[in-house]
């Protein structure tokens, strides 16, 4: 075979690339490692890095810069950062750090770098976000005033959370705190806010326990886990609940309502002082660096109803913070509970003493949510607050006295039996229609005629009733939000037919 070379054309092919030719200058700002250990990597030499910008190293290893001094930068690997050199070379990406974003995330358990890590594959994501975003100022705001319903009687009844609002869930170890953001994430099905638990420093055990409670119950649906345990590098334990908030970010954003449990912020603290102090940071109080309260508000704050023009989305944050025997004036608590909205107490007292949920109902606070409270609620539960408040002191007093007069004696075993009202079972959220009726049995002492033990099985067994032969009660609080007076004839109607089926049942 003969090849006919035509010399014109391969002149007239490199003329054409010569001519097309782009000159391309890329700048890359190069450090060397002069030390590593520890987790922290000191980088000498690159000029213009910004406060949080990726870094990565020879081998691939992506780190965080959070300290520039005047002669080197303090980077924080993200993974173990083992097989960075000393005396290696180090590249300044240009990016400050951010993670793919997308509607794929839910349903998904990912980690700080929204990587999955639960088998189940690659995430599709188009667009990404950063992880750490300026919190939406004043006039891109509205003020508070949808319920977001948790399905627990003492919080929707007399600590009410609103859509937006940050509340804080306060207490020592074992005290429930993490089943109230759960069951709070469980009663938000079919109520069209997306869920983002974000796990900090906690056991695998205890997250894999969450997310099959989540599964059971169909929450994964709306929801995206975010998980760093407690063996993860201290960066990435630091880094997770801004990632929870930039996912959570991006729905609110696109109008929808989320919610976010940071659980919790004070395991967060602990890494970030470690990271802090391994890089050389002056300690400070307990040994947090001075902007550990910075790092918490700036976290927080990123929660937000949104104004009309941005579409009303919203973020609402239920960070959990763990006290050391029962001790709120401690250093992350006090900063927590002053960034907040108000907090969720839980004791260890009362959950020793069978009150679970155990909310101390007196030292709890809503600053914003009483707003934001269907007026239905608003019609029953004022008088259960007040009622209880009398039965504490009274409780407290009645403790030394021996005989006591008619009237105390009623108060006590109203005060009693409502105590028993507020009890429920971990994961049975009910809902607001539910709890109206509820509540309104108690404080008008519907169920003053029965023993402090029947109350609980008296109350399951009148929902059902409710539920099952006056579905009009449900309806009209759902459409109208209030207790009309059609409303309480069907309720007390109710309340008569499923006592007397009780009393029969127990004889
Ligand atoms: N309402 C409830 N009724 C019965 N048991 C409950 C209730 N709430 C929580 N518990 C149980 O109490 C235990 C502690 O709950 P949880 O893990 O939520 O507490 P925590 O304060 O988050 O604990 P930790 O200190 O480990 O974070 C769990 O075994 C849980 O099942």
């Amino acid at each position: 075979m003969v090849i006919n070379i035509r010399p014109d054309e391969i002149s007239s092919i490199i003329r054409k690339q010569i001519e097309g030719y782009v000159p391309e200058v890329k700048v890359v700002n190069i450090g060397t490692v002069p030390q590593v250990g520890d987790g922290i990597a000191r980088i000498h030499g690159p000029n213009k890095v910004m406060a949080g910008e990726l870094v990565e190293s020879e081998d691939g290893t992506i780190g965080i810069a959070p300290n520039l001094e005047s002669d080197n930068v303090g980077a924080v690997p993200t993974g173990d950062g083992l097989t960075i050199q000393e005396g290696g070379s180090v590249r300044a990406t240009g990016k400050i750090a951010q993670i793919p974003v997308s509607d794929s995330f839910v349903g998904r358990v990912v980690n700080a770098l929204a990587q999955p890590i639960d088998g189940k594959g690659q995430i599709p994501a188009s667009e990404f976000r950063s992880i750490e975003s300026p919190a939406p100022g004043i006039i891109s705001r509205r003020s508070v005033y949808e319920p977001l319903q948790t399905g627990l009687i003492a919080i929707d009844s007399m600590i009410p959370i609103g859509r937006g609002q940050r509340e804080l869930i306060i207490g020592d170890r074992q005290t429930g705190k993490t089943a109230v953001a759960t069951d709070t994430i469980l009663n938000q099905k079919g109520k069209n806010v997306i869920c983002v638990y974000v796990a900090i420093g906690q056991k695998a055990s205890s997250v894999a326990q969450v997310v099959n409670n989540f599964q059971d119950r169909g929450a994964m649906e709306y929801t995206i886990v975010v998980s760093e345990t407690a063996n993860s590098p201290a960066t990435l334990q630091y880094l997770a609940p801004y990632t929870g908030a930039a996912l959570a970010e991006y729905f609110m954003y696109r109008k929808q309502h989320t919610l976010i449990i940071h659980d919790d912020p004070s395991k967060q603290a602990q890494a970030y002082r470690q990271m802090s102090l391994l890089l050389r940071r002056p300690p400070g109080r307990e040994a947090y660096p001075g902007d550990v309260f910075h790092s918490h508000s700036r976290l927080l704050e990123r929660a937000a109803k949104s104004s009309l023009q941005l579409g009303e989305g919203s973020m609402t944050a239920l960070p959990i913070v763990e006290t050391q025997a029962g001790d709120v004036s401690a250093y992350i608590p006090t900063n927590v509970i002053s960034i907040t909205d108000g907090q969720i107490f839980l004791s260890a007292d009362l959950f020793n003493a069978g009150i679970r949920p155990a909310i101390n109902v007196g030292i709890s606070v809503s600053r914003v949510g009483s707003a934001a409270q269907i007026k239905a609620m608003k019609q029953v539960a004022g008088k259960l607050k007040l009622e209880l408040a009398q039965f504490a002191e009274l409780e407290a007093f009645a403790q030394f006295a021996s005989d006591l007069d008619k009237a105390t004696q009623n108060q006590l075993a109203r005060g009693q039996r409502l105590r028993e009202l507020l009890k429920q079972s971990q994961s049975a959220p009910l809902s607001v229609e539910e709890q109206v009726a509820t509540i309104y049995t108690g404080v008008n002492g519907y169920l003053d005629l029965l023993d402090v033990e029947q109350v609980k099985r008296f109350l399951v067994q009148l929902r059902e009733y409710v539920t099952t032969n006056k579905p009009q009660f449900g309806e009209i609080i759902r459409s109208t939000k209030m207790f009309t007076e059609q409303a309480e004839i069907l309720l007390k109607e109710a309340i008569k037919e499923s006592t007397e089926l009780f009393l029969l049942q127990e004889k």
